[in-house]
Parts: structure tokens; sequence; C-alpha cells
């Protein structure tokens, strides 16, 4: 990615009443900083300095949160020529180089703070790409606005001190964890149909999305699929902790399907896993047993052996690029229900919400989720998906520098 361009109904934020964890503090974040957010955000009048951002540095994609004010008027000139800059470059465009995507289905309208009005954009791009990025927050003259931008994940230690020397922007880190944590409860209270279900989940062909209703969502178990996977027990606002994780996540699937079937890109791995069938490449129950193992209630077509079939040098010559997408895909996914399962039932939780971009475009991996939570609890854990799939750690780190969490989300 070059940077160069190739191409609601929320409510107010100071009108939610929503949960309030720090009583007694005024709602109007306009009247200077709290809890230690940056001063440099703060303008001699108090409001808070634009352009609003929030980045999530994560080992595979960055993600970019831009809230952009409905009306530039109340800014001074310079301030408004920097910023219409920005917004024109940013939102004239949905896609950035090669491989910069802003998701405009995402986009959150009507979103109100400090008086202001204005609307969210989601946007990412590959890490791997970060310098083309620093490139562009000189190009655009990102400093001369704000001295700094609120960043998460992995990335805002690695690349702090780069920005620092060739932009002269401070990275302002948060951590990831807890800004994914308030990212879906900010998002899921200001998108009505954030949350979703799969009905009939032991039936894949005839199961469809439905809308749940997550308000009153403790507790709750968080399995993040990003690059790894980190699996969060959440019991209120404030009282969470990162019970499990595994290195085999979403960046697994992408590196094995790279090397296995010779693709370049996440979306054609999936586009391949479409159209493969995985029961060429593993052994199922029936492989080995010749039907079920009824003992253990274990049915023939429950896969014994992920990749089992590759032991047999004929099977592996025949083996096909879709099968082997697909057979990649079926088994990272199913590792993660697996512990996800393990750590519902230590937990003592019935309600799995699983986030993070491995799920983007990748309804194979929602549906086998959905089924594997039903299937192996007797129908009592429930898998939970959400619309922003991969950018509430961007999202949280926003509101973290508006501080909302201290009385308004
Ligand atoms: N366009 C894409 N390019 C690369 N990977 C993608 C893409 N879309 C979805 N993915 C999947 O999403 C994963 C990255 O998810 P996400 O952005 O949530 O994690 P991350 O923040 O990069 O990782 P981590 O949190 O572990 O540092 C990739 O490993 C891949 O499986
Ligand atoms: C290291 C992080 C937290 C970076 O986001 C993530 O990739 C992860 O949770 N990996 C799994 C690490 C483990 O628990 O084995």
């Amino acid at each position: 990615m070059d940077f160069h361009s190739v191409g609601s109904d929320s409510k107010s934020l100071e009108d939610d009443k929503g949960s309030i964890s720090n009583s007694g503090s005024s709602n109007n974040i306009c009247n200077g900083h709290r809890n230690g957010s940056p001063d440099s955000f703060i303008d001699l009048t108090g409001q808070l300095k634009m352009p609003l951002f929030g980045m999530d540095i994560g080992g595979t994609l960055t993600k970019l949160v831009y809230y952009e004010p409905t009306n530039f008027d109340e800014f001074d000139l310079k301030e408004r020529e920097t910023l219409q800059t920005i917004h024109k470059y940013l939102i004239g465009n949905t896609a950035y180089g090669k491989t910069g995507i802003r998701d405009v289905h995402l986009e959150m309208g009507n979103q109100t703070r400090c008086g202001r009005n204005g609307k969210i954009h989601f946007i990412r791009f590959p890490t791997a790409q970060m310098s083309a990025f620093i490139d562009l927050a000189r190009g655009k003259n990102f400093s001369g606005l704000a001295s700094g931008i609120c960043a998460t994940g992995g990335g805002a230690y690695m690349f702090e001190e780069i920005f620092k020397k060739t932009v002269n922007l401070t990275l302002h880190k948060y951590d990831e964890l807890e800004c994914l944590l308030k990212g879906i409860h900010y998002i899921d209270r200001h998108n009505p149909s954030e949350c979703y279900y799969f009905s009939n989940p032991r039936d894949t062909g005839c199961s469809e999305k439905l809308p749940f209703d997550f308000h009153n969502p403790y507790p709750y178990l968080v399995v993040n699929i990003g690059s790894g996977v980190s699996i969060l027990s959440v019991r209120s606002k404030t009282d969470y902790s990162r019970v499990s994780g595994t290195s085999l996540g979403g960046g697994t699937f992408l590196g094995l399907c790279c090397l296995l079937t010779n693709c370049e890109t996440f979306e054609e791995a999936i586009e391949l896993a479409s159209k493969g069938d995985s029961t060429n490449i593993d052994k199922l129950v029936k492989d080995i047993y010749g039907g079920d193992y009824d003992k253990f209630g274990l049915k023939g077509e429950t896969v014994a052996c992920s990749f089992g079939q590759m032991m047999s040098q004929d099977k592996r010559k025949s083996a096909k690029r879709e099968d082997l997408a697909r057979a990649t895909l079926v088994t990272l996914t199913n590792n993660i229900g697996s512990i996800a399962r393990m750590c519902a039932k230590t937990e003592k939780i019935e309600r799995v919400v699983f986030v993070g971009n491995f799920l983007r475009v990748n309804e194979i991996s929602m549906k086998l989720l959905a089924y594997a939570m039903d299937y192996w609890s007797n129908g009592s854990l429930k898998a939970l998906f959400l619309q922003h799939e991969g950018y509430f750690g961007a999202m949280g780190c926003l509101l973290e520098y508006l501080q909302l969490n201290s009385g308004l989300i």
C-alpha cells in the first residue's frame, strides 16, 4: 500500500445514561482532561483537538477509527485546512493504495460528543505497510494538528520510536484488551443491530443470522481471534481477566494456507475454502471406526484427526488447493472453539462472544463455532458475533482518548 488513493440512528453520547463507573465526575469531557488524558490533546479553550483517531496496531492488521466532525466551521483557519486535507483524503476514498480499505458498511453516523456531532469511520491496512502510513502522516501534516495519536496493540510499543523520530508524533499507549472491551460495550450500545447469533446452529444449511439483545451482557466470554487468540472472562465493566489464549489463530490460518495453497491473500484463502471439502484431507471417526464411536458419543462425521489423510502419499498427490484451504480453516476454527468451550465451562459462563478479523467475510468459521458451542455443550452455550468484528480495540482506544468511559458509556 502506498496510501495514494485508488479509488444513523445512533444515540447522543451525552444522552446515554448507561452504567457509570466513575460517578460524581462531570459528564462534560470538554472541561479539560481527566484520568491522565494527554494534555496535548486539549486546546486552550478546553476543547478536544481534532482529528480524532484511535489506532490498533496488531500483528497482522492496523485498524484506524476516525471521528469525522459534521461541522468544520468551529475550527480556526489553519486547523480547518489541515483537517480538510486529511478528511478529503480519508473520506474521499474507500481504498488507499492496494491494501488500505475503509469499511463503509460499518460507519456509524450521528455520534454526538462535546456538543459536536460526527460520524465514525473504520479503516484498516496491513501492519506490514506501516511505513507508508507514517509517510502519509508526514505528507498530510498530522502533527500540525495534534502532537499525538492514541494507539493500542503490540505495534503501539513497537512503532513508538519511529513515529516520534520521523513525524514527531507521540503514540499515547493504551492496553489492547481493555480497549477491546470498552469498544465492544460502546459499539453495542450505539449500534442497535450489532450483536447477532445463528439460529438452528446444528443445521448450518438453514441457519440464519438473527439479532441478539446484548444489553445485559454479564457474564460473558470474549474470544478475540486476531493473529493469535486471547480469551477473556468478563463479569462486569471493570471485572475481567484474560483466562486463556492460543498462538493458533487467524495468522496461523493465513500463514498455513499460503504455504499449502500458494494463495496470496486472506480473501483468496476464504474463497478457496468455500469451494473445498475438508473430509478429503482430515480423517473422520468413521474413517477409523467405520461408523460412530458410540460408547463416548463420537459421531462418525466428527473429525478424528485433522489432516490425517495426508499421511498417505497418494492422498497428498490428489489433494486439491480448495480442500487444503477448507481443512486449514476447519482445523483452526475447531481448535479455537474447543479451547473456548473449555474456558466457558471452567468460568461457568454461557455466552461466548467471538470477535477479531479472522471472522471477516468468514461465515464458514462463524457457523462452525456456533455449531461447536451448541453441540458440544448440549445446547447450553451460545455463540454470539458482532458486526464490527476487528474494530473494537481501535474504537476503545478512541474512547480512552475521549474518556467517555468515565461516565458516558
Ligand atoms: N485483509 C486481510 N488481510 C490479512 N488478514 C486478514 C484480512 N482480513 C481478515 N484477516 C484475518 O484477520 C487476522 C487478523 O485479525 P485482527 O486484525 O483482529 O488481529 P491483529 O490485531 O492483527 O492480531 P493480534 O491482536 O494478535 O496482534 C489475520 O490473521 C487473518 O486471519
Ligand atoms: C500477543 C497477542 C495478545 C497480541 O495481540 C495475541 O496475538 C495473543 O493473544 N496471542 C496468543 C498468545 C497465547 O496465549 O498463546
